[in-house]
């Protein structure tokens, strides 16, 4: 029987990790903004990832004057900190850049990448001065071409997340972008994300389509849906991390809890030696059975 070759997709490099088919999935813990604006609960979060055998963690960079969009800046929100107006509720969650170094030296000691999603140009040049192994693109700026245009200039790794987009949109994202050392995520940005607008298919789909490593960012609840990802060929698996899901914060909620995460990356573990490598062969493990029960020897 003659099998048409399909070229192999080529696998993306990230300091030291490499994601591709057929390799450990890069895991990453999504701390994003649940550290409050506080270095402590940060930290605690990266132990957090490191324990649970996370390959990264993951902030969001932002520059609130230009990333805040103009009609919430002057909403009052009630925060820990009292009432206060939604641009000044973004600057008290930013880390300055002592703080990111601190962070990024922190991780790097428990053996995790650190990064971040920029939110606009300005923040790709900090992260950029960070010395980061990639940058993320959070789904909610697949349509920023200028961004994208800043973060193609620094030839880094990019992992695209492509949420709440259009496949028009991201096919001019990846245009923008190019597919060399390009890492697309499948997102759905529904918090908590329910089972029917997971639509998990659409991680072959991004993959035959564009011919990049393919991963998943989660946002539903419980480990299911992330772990069905990794089995359709998932390279990396984000979820959003949490001290404690009742902690104040947009994105507490619908993030897993250090136990959670670590069954996850356990579950993640089991999965990816499990799925192999597709080669048909007899495993030593079916000798003796395959003795015991087989009548006719071919
Ligand atoms: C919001 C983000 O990502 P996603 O769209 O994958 O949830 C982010 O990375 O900041």
């Amino acid at each position: 029987m003659s099998i048409t070759a399909i070229p192999a997709i080529a696998p993306v490099a990230i300091g030291d990790a490499v994601l591709g088919t057929n390799r450990s999935v890069y895991v990453i813990g999504e701390i994003g903004i649940n550290h409050n604006g506080d270095l402590q609960i940060a930290k605690q979060l990266i132990d957090v990832a490191a324990a649970a055998g996370a390959n990264a963690v993951k902030f969001q960079k932002r520059t609130p004057e230009i990333s805040t969009p103009m009609d919430m800046r002057s909403k009052i929100r009630s925060t820990p900190w009292g009432e206060m107006t939604y641009l000044d509720y973004r600057y008290r969650v930013e880390f300055d850049a002592a703080q990111y170094r601190d962070l990024i030296r922190y991780a790097a000691n428990l053996g995790l990448h650190a990064f971040a999603s920029p939110w606009d140009v300005p923040s790709v040049h900090f992260m950029e001065e960070q010395g980061v192994v990639t940058h993320k693109v959070a789904s909610a700026s697949v349509t920023d071409l200028e961004l994208l245009r800043a973060l193609a200039e620094t030839r880094k790794p990019i992992i695209l997340s492509t949420g709440m987009s259009t496949i028009e949109q991201i096919d001019a994202a990846v245009e923008t972008l190019g597919t060399n050392n390009l890492v697309l995520m499948h997102a759905t940005s529904t918090y908590p994300l329910p089972p029917e607008e997971a639509n998990l298919r659409t991680i072959e789909t991004l993959r035959e389509r564009y011919r990049v490593p393919v991963g998943y960012s989660g946002h539903e609840r419980g480990l299911q849906i992330s772990l069905a990802a990794v089995a359709l060929g998932a390279v990396t698996v984000e979820r959003h991390i949490t001290l404690d899901r009742t902690m104040w914060g947009s994105d507490q909620a619908s993030s897993l809890e250090p136990k959670g995460f670590e069954a996850l990356i356990r579950d993640i573990r089991i999965l990816e030696t499990a799925m192999g490598d597709g080669v048909k062969r007899v495993f030593p493990g079916e000798l003796a059975p395959l003795s015991r029960l087989r009548r006719v020897d071919a």
